[in-house]
């Protein structure tokens, strides 16, 4: 099947699939930034570009209203992604983050907001290069606005915003096939509301299952079991960082995580992410972490539910707590806090808990890729150790 802008891209191609003699790196390298386009790309004339300030509460309503209705959906419809306004000022303002790098698309005449995409840097380790990317996500067009080709130049204008800030490689993660993916892992799901879950038509229950039996073959404890199992506090931003670097060493991709980025990523925010560690009562020592955030999703076209409340397996340490009680604990304060469900990737070690924890497998897939740098072997799951919210 023709990519016809993806085949233009400098980006694993399908057709070198196997091809071992192609060096793993950088495809392009890079150009002076004054050859660097300096105007952006031109738009069907009815449009312009417009740099999304979400510092403004107007404009991150745009962008909140724009994604709300016309984010990504499940192959059957039944929910949206809700991300919060909080979620997004959260995701796009990381340390070092470029406003430039939020761009969106307006009508001329109604100055409607009707396209979006965005990139922040990180710095991401690929085996042994730490390379500075951009990590792009938001992508959306208007659902009236599809198949017009519009995607391609919302994609050319972000490499181009992030070209002049001399940076060549990007992260992104996506549903659909592309050219090529690095790696691809499966969502799994942990009921945590079984009922609601079973009402809106996402789960069925069990041959011979009663609801009341599915109820109960999904409870949890009221409280965590782990000693020393608590909240993450400013304080522990050191030793988290320390434990977490350690961590994601073993994986072949991964972020590289100063105190900064810990600091930003990993510090509980209401409604946008929570962290736990446990320390030892005796020592003191921070041994193990887990993490996840939130997002909710509209439930499409349910006349009793209209939000699906998701808990998302973010990182997670074990150095001395077993992983599969670290992960139990992790449910049980989600389900404290009233999430309907609890999603992880079968990334870094989930897949050992996935099954006795109850998750079930979803049959949506999730697609890594990198731009502008190629990896000669295809990563495994239990490789990666990035996630892309
Ligand atoms: C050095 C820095 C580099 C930075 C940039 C790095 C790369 C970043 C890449 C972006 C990463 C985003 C990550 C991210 O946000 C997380 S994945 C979520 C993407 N968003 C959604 O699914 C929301 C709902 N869908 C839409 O809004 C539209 O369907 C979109 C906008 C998706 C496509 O709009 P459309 O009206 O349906 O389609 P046309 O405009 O007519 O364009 C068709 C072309 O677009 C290609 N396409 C379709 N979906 C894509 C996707 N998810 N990634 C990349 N490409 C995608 C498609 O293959 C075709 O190209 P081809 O003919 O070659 O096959
Ligand atoms: C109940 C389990 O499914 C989801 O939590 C969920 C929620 N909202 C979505 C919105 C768009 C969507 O598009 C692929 C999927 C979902 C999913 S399943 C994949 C995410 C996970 N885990």
């Amino acid at each position: 099947n023709r990519h016809k802008f993806w085949e233009t891209q400098p980006v694993g191609q399908f057709k070198d699939i196997g091809d071992t003699s192609l060096p793993e790196g950088p495809i392009e390298p890079p150009t002076p930034i004054s050859e660097v386009k300096q105007e952006p790309y031109n738009l069907p004339n009815l449009y312009e570009w417009v740099t999304c300030d979400i510092d403004s509460e107007e404009m991150c309503a745009e962008v909140y209203n724009l994604l709300t209705n016309n984010y990504v959906e499940d192959d059957e419809n039944m929910f949206r992604f809700n991300y919060s306004k909080e979620f997004l000022r959260w995701a796009l303002r990381p340390p070092g983050y470029f406003k430039s790098w939020h761009i969106g698309v307006r009508v001329k005449s109604s100055k409607k907001l009707v396209a979006f995409i965005t990139g922040v840097p990180a710095r991401i380790r690929v085996r042994d290069n730490v390379v500075t990317m951009a990590e792009v996500n938001f992508l959306c067009v208007h659902k009236k606005l599809r198949s017009k080709r519009l995607a391609p130049v919302m994609i050319k204008e972000v490499t181009r915003r992030v070209h002049l800030e001399n940076i060549w490689q990007a992260a992104y993660t996506a549903g659909v096939v592309l050219p090529t993916p690095v790696s691809t892992c499966q969502y799994w799901h942990r009921s945590l509301n079984p009922k609601k879950l079973i009402d809106v038509g996402f789960s069925r229950l069990g041959a011979r299952m009663t609801m009341s039996r599915t109820i109960k073959l999904y409870k949890l404890p009221e409280s965590t079991v782990t000693p020393g199992f608590r909240k993450m506090e400013p304080h522990d931003v050191p030793a988290v960082t320390r434990l977490l670097r350690e961590y994601l060493s073993q994986f072949a991709i991964a972020p590289d995580f100063d105190e900064n980025d810990v600091e930003h990523w990993l510090l509980p925010k209401e409604n946008v992410v929570d962290s736990f560690l446990v320390a030892s009562p005796e020592t003191h020592e921070i041994t193990d972490f887990c993490s996840f955030y939130t997002l909710p999703s509209s439930i499409l076209g349910n006349p009793n539910y209209s939000t699906l409340k998701a808990a998302y397996s973010y990182y997670n340490v074990s150095t001395k707590t077993p992983l599969l009680q670290l992960m139990n604990d992790a449910l049980i304060v989600a389900k404290q806090k009233d999430f309907d469900v609890f999603n992880a990737l079968d990334v870094m070690q989930n897949e050992s808990f996935l099954k006795e924890l109850k998750f079930g497998p979803g049959d949506g897939k999730l697609h890594y890729y990198l731009y502008n740098y190629r990896i000669r072997q295809a990563v495994l799951a239990s490789e990666l150790g990035l996630v892309l919210l």
